[in-house]
């Protein structure tokens, strides 16, 4: 079952309220914590941000958790541990040998990190069911949903998307279902979009910081487009929308550093031919999106350079000419794009309101790049700047 369904119905105007909030709460952690002029490691910073962001639409936390969320260092060995690597591998082995690697993840994602996450989930979506019983009980009606957890409550057949075991041309996840969720399955939906969604977005807001860091009249650009669009204490929707030029820089951010890469990978379902080879129906292909991200062709002779300008007249061409994928492409494209993309507006416009990046002692010039399942710097140190 795909949880596409879920994004579309939940309205992002009532995520935005959320959002604002642990951008807030962030930016109380940054004040305090860069008071005496002290750098930051940014990368950790955004972590717990979009970890709080995820924790209160889908794992059903109804606070702030910021720098003590037991969950932190749980999800963090997700991405660190040896079956990331798998999961890489996964994408470019032959179809026998997926089916194996498959049956490995299955058996780890019972033990570790895996299993204490599907037990604070399981337990977050039990106490919903309870809390609704005893609503009912006392003659309580069922209220506006919450957050993601009573969307899946309230979901009922019709509500949910069909993707079957191949679309024709290509394949990728199997299942589906058409009937009311089971707890299992509910806890399965909000594990996928904690995993899917808690990295990327942390790992996107990091290089762009980096990336403002080290070109500093971007970074100037963009605070004036900021300064110009959001003047107010809270940040509506609308002002997002007009925040174009920070859409520039996230996009070419994600050009330059494209993340969970492995998934942009398909099951060839008939005989096809790229270029001037032939693909078998059965082979896996991995799109190599580095590359294609920084291929003079599509991109220029300027392709490594960051140039947000690059987007200022549209970006239909580069969609065309199919140079640039960082949310995937086709009916299985990241259904989080839309969040976190409001949530990199967001944040990046309150702090930027407030601080400039600079580049540190602490800073590592050029990024470390460490990791398997998701490419990630090793860390972000910032000093931040007051701005007058
Ligand atoms: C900058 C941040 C993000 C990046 C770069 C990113 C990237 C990707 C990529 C490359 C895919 C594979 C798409 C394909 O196979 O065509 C994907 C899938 C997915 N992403 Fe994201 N993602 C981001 C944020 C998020 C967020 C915030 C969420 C949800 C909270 C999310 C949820 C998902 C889900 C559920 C899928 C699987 C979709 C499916 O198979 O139907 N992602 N993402």
């Amino acid at each position: 079952m795909t949880p596409l369904f879920i994004l579309f119905v939940w309205p992002m105007r009532k995520i935005k309220t959320t959002v604002e909030d642990c951008a807030l709460e962030l930016m109380r952690h940054i004040e305090e914590q860069t008071a005496e002029g002290q750098q930051i490691d940014m990368l950790a910073f955004y972590q717990e941000f979009t970890l709080d962001v995820i924790g209160r639409i889908a794992m059903g936390q109804t606070d702030s958790q910021m720098f003590k969320n037991p969950i932190l260092p749980i999800v963090k060995k997700l991405f660190e541990g040896a079956y990331s690597k798998l999961l890489l591998i996964g994408g470019v082995l032959p179809p026998f040998l997926v089916e194996i690697v498959r049956q490995i993840l299955m058996k780890k994602m019972k033990m570790g990190s895996f299993r204490k996450i599907n037990e604070i989930t399981i337990e977050a979506v039990n106490r919903r069911i309870k809390q609704r019983e005893e609503d009912e009980k006392r003659g309580i009606e069922v209220g506006e949903p919450q957050d993601f957890i009573d969307l899946f409550l309230d979901a009922k057949a019709g509500d949910v998307e069909y993707f079957g075991e191949d679309n024709g041309d290509f394949s990728k996840s199997t299942s589906y279902t058409n009937r009311q969720l089971t707890v299992e399955e509910i806890v399965g939906q909000c594990t996928v979009f904690l995993i899917a969604g808690f990295d990327t977005t942390a790992l996107s807001l990091s290089y762009s910081t980096f990336l403002l860091a080290t070109h500093p009249e971007i970074q100037k650009k963009l605070q004036e487009e900021v300064d110009r669009e959001c003047p107010d204490p809270e940040i509506s929707f609308d002002q997002l929308s007009k925040l174009k030029y920070m859409e520039c820089v996230m996009k070419e951010t994600l050009r330059l550093y494209p993340l969970g890469t492995f998934a942009n990978s398909r099951k060839c379902m008939r005989a096809t031919i790229l270029g001037d080879i032939e693909v078998e129906p059965g082979t896996m292909i991995q799109v190599d999106t580095w590359t294609l991200h920084t291929d003079p062709r599509v991109w220029g002779d300027d392709a490594k350079e960051f140039r947000p300008e690059r987007w200022e007249s549209g970006d239909e061409h580069f969609f065309q000419k199919g140079g640039y994928i960082p949310f995937g492409l086709g009916p299985r494209q990241c259904i989080g794009m839309r969040l976190a993309y409001m949530e990199e507006k967001m944040l990046l416009a309150h702090i930027l309101r407030r601080y400039s990046f600079e580049i540190g002692e602490k800073t590592e010039i050029p990024l470390r790049l460490v990791g398997a399942a998701t490419t990630q710097p090793n860390s972000v140190w910032m000093k931040l700047k007051a701005r007058n």
